[in-house]
């Protein structure tokens, strides 16, 4: 039974006593002359409590909802169900920028009504401006599809892990979901590197690449001219122009070769159409590190054995699961033998976790054939284009984020190396 009343606040009395919310089950309990319990508590008396701030607070969807009813009465237009259901409930915020989801205020009343709609949308989620998302335009810019209702432009400006970006949402794609692969490169040690950032679109990697991982230089190749200007504005704002080369086209004839440590190849669903260019940018001598995004299906995959840990073990890896920051899986594949091995402890909560560990299991097998398929691919790219051998090494996999249903947006981070340095 639950005595304490969480939705009332606990409040001090002028007497000195203290007055507790109790459940009316626990009310219930010590009026039942329940000797014993009340000579344990001592006099009780009964008074009000105020409501907890958790039940009195009103949520953003709620003033939305409430200020919409207003404006409708105004008008006098009858609040339906069907009304309440096309108001949105949720929404993203970019900078002073509200972007509302794609199936929200779809009935023709709000364009009846026009600008003052957004306008009640604007000041009750304090922004000046107020956008409808569409889905991204399946062209090769990967151009943003927002329909602007209120404000002059799409330009906003949002501040991400100390890093200004700029863009105008109605021409850049700018996805949200990406910021675990940001913070993970912002982790990074590029120090006196040379990184290419293949598809560089408003400075997503980029950006991260020179102010927190201190890269060198960075080649930033893109093709998209809205996202050039939002770059050149991103370089300036964070004071990282002079570290930075811009390539504007299509990275396989702009792209530079023979000089890089590290080429992102930040396209999905795949990037593959960039592998023979991303191959071609690696230093000759040393070769570097290959991070190659792409979407992962895994519908139907084996499963596999698992040791006591809970660890895959494939011919040539040991699949080590480890937890990282909120449901997000990270998944560390070294070669065996391997004197780093991660401490029982982190498989432990890997275990712990509120995740079907048997629908991981398959999905682990997919991702590794896909690694593997990659690196065999990606070292006889390197052969051929350099007439010798090889290595191509998984160093890890990352999952970025869950694209859809059965497909998970993957990075792979493969170091690769001509064989003579291998040692
Ligand atoms: C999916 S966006 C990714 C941008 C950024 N990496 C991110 O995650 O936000 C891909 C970017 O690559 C650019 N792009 C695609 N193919 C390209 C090519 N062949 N050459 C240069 N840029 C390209 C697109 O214009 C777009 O800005």
């Amino acid at each position: 039974m639950t005595y304490l009343d969480s939705d009332r606040r606990i409040q001090k009395l002028s007497t000195g006593s203290v007055a507790i919310p109790i459940t009316n089950d626990a009310a219930k309990t010590l009026s039942d002359n329940n000797f014993s319990l009340r000579a344990d508590i001592g006099e009780i008396s009964y008074i009000s409590l105020p409501k907890s701030k958790k039940v009195t607070r009103i949520t953003p969807c709620v003033k939305l909802l409430s200020s919409l009813k207003k404006l409708l009465e105004c008008k006098q237009i009858t609040w339906t169900v069907e009304i309440e259901k096309d108001v949105a409930k949720t929404w993203e915020r970019r900078g002073d920028l509200v972007l509302l989801p794609q199936n929200s205020f779809q009935l023709p009343l709000w364009n009846g009504i026009g600008e003052e709609v957004w306008q009640a949308v604007a000041k009750t989620l304090s922004v000046t401006k107020v956008g409808r998302q569409a889905a991204v335009c399946d062209n090769n810019f990967r151009s943003a599809q927002v329909c602007l209702l209120l404000g002059t432009d799409g330009w906003v400006r949002h501040v991400d892990n100390g890093i200004v970006y700029c863009y105008d949402v109605t021409t850049c794609m700018c996805s949200s979901g990406n910021i675990t692969e940001k913070l993970r490169i912002a982790s990074f040690n590029c120090r006196n590197e040379v990184v290419v950032d293949m598809y560089a679109g408003i400075g997503y990697f980029t950006l991260p690449y020179l102010v927190h991982a201190g890269a060198r230089l960075v080649h930033a190749c893109e093709w998209n001219s809205a996202a050039l200007e939002a770059l050149h504005r991103n370089l300036a704002i964070n004071g990282v122009t002079q570290r930075c080369i811009v390539h504007h086209g299509d990275n396989r004839q702009v792209c530079p070769k023979g000089v890089a440590d590290r080429v992102n190849l930040g396209l999905i669903p795949s990037s593959e159409e960039g592998w023979l260019t991303a191959c071609a940018a690696l230093k000759p001598h040393t070769g570097g590190i290959l991070h190659i995004h792409a979407n992962v299906a895994s519908y139907h995959g084996n499963t596999t054995p698992c040791d006591d840990n809970s660890r895959i073990v494939k011919d040539k890896y040991t699949v080590i699961p480890m937890p990282s920051s909120g449901q997000i899986m990270n998944y560390t594949m070294r070669n065996k033998g391997s004197r780093r091995r991660e401490s029982s402890e982190s498989c432990k909560t890997w275990i712990n976790m509120k995740s079907d560990v048997s629908k991981r299991t398959t999905a682990k097998l997919e991702w590794v054939a896909w690694a593997e398929q990659t690196a065999k691919k990606i070292k006889s790219i390197l052969e051929t284009q350099r007439g010798s051998d090889w290595t191509a090494t998984i160093l890890h996999v990352e999952r970025v984020k869950s694209y859809a249903p059965h497909i998970d947006h993957l990075v792979l981070d493969l170091e690769c190396h001509p064989t003579n340095i291998s040692g």
